[in-house]
């Protein structure tokens, strides 16, 4: 099992999705950007590296959701998010196709990776999302 930290970063209410390249293992689907789990790194190291390294963003880790696994068939992953907060950097698109801020509602009508619609879809996360978007970070 790949173990595959993931960042949702909430700003202004918002949350940040990124969009798959076409050479990724899920080209043009969005995502919560993040990548795997390094053996010399604890998953919280792993994340803010991540998102430093894809985005050119600082975050600063405020919490985290329930992971989700997932078989792909390919491969089996176990995603670990991470709730995180805007600390500096500019956006700069080192990975993805393109970036965008929505809603936790709009998160339903995108074309999400299969474990990170499971992600959402869980009343759990579902809720502690809503709760940093409205109460926490707003
Ligand atoms: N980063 C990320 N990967 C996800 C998500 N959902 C999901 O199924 N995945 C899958 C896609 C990839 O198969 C795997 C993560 O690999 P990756 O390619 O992003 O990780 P990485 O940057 O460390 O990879 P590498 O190129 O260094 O090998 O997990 C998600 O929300 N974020």
């Amino acid at each position: 099992m790949i173990q595959v930290t993931c960042a949702i970063i909430i700003h202004q209410g918002k949350i940040l999705v990124a969009q798959n390249n076409e050479s990724s293992d899920h080209p043009f689907q969005w995502e919560f950007p993040g990548g795997k789990v390094k053996s010399d790194e604890t998953e919280k190291e792993c994340i803010v590296r991540e998102i430093k390294e894809e985005l050119n963003l600082t975050v600063e880790v405020q919490g985290a959701l329930t992971p989700v696994e997932h078989d792909y068939q390919i491969k089996a992953i176990r995603l670990i998010p991470f709730v995180c907060s805007l600390v500096s950097g500019k956006i700069k698109l080192n990975d993805h196709n393109a970036v965008k801020w929505v809603t936790v509602g709009e998160l339903d009508e995108l074309d999400l990776a299969e474990a990170d619609k499971m992600l959402i879809q869980t009343t759990e996360n579902r809720d502690c999302l809503k709760k940093y978007a409205r109460e926490k970070m707003h």
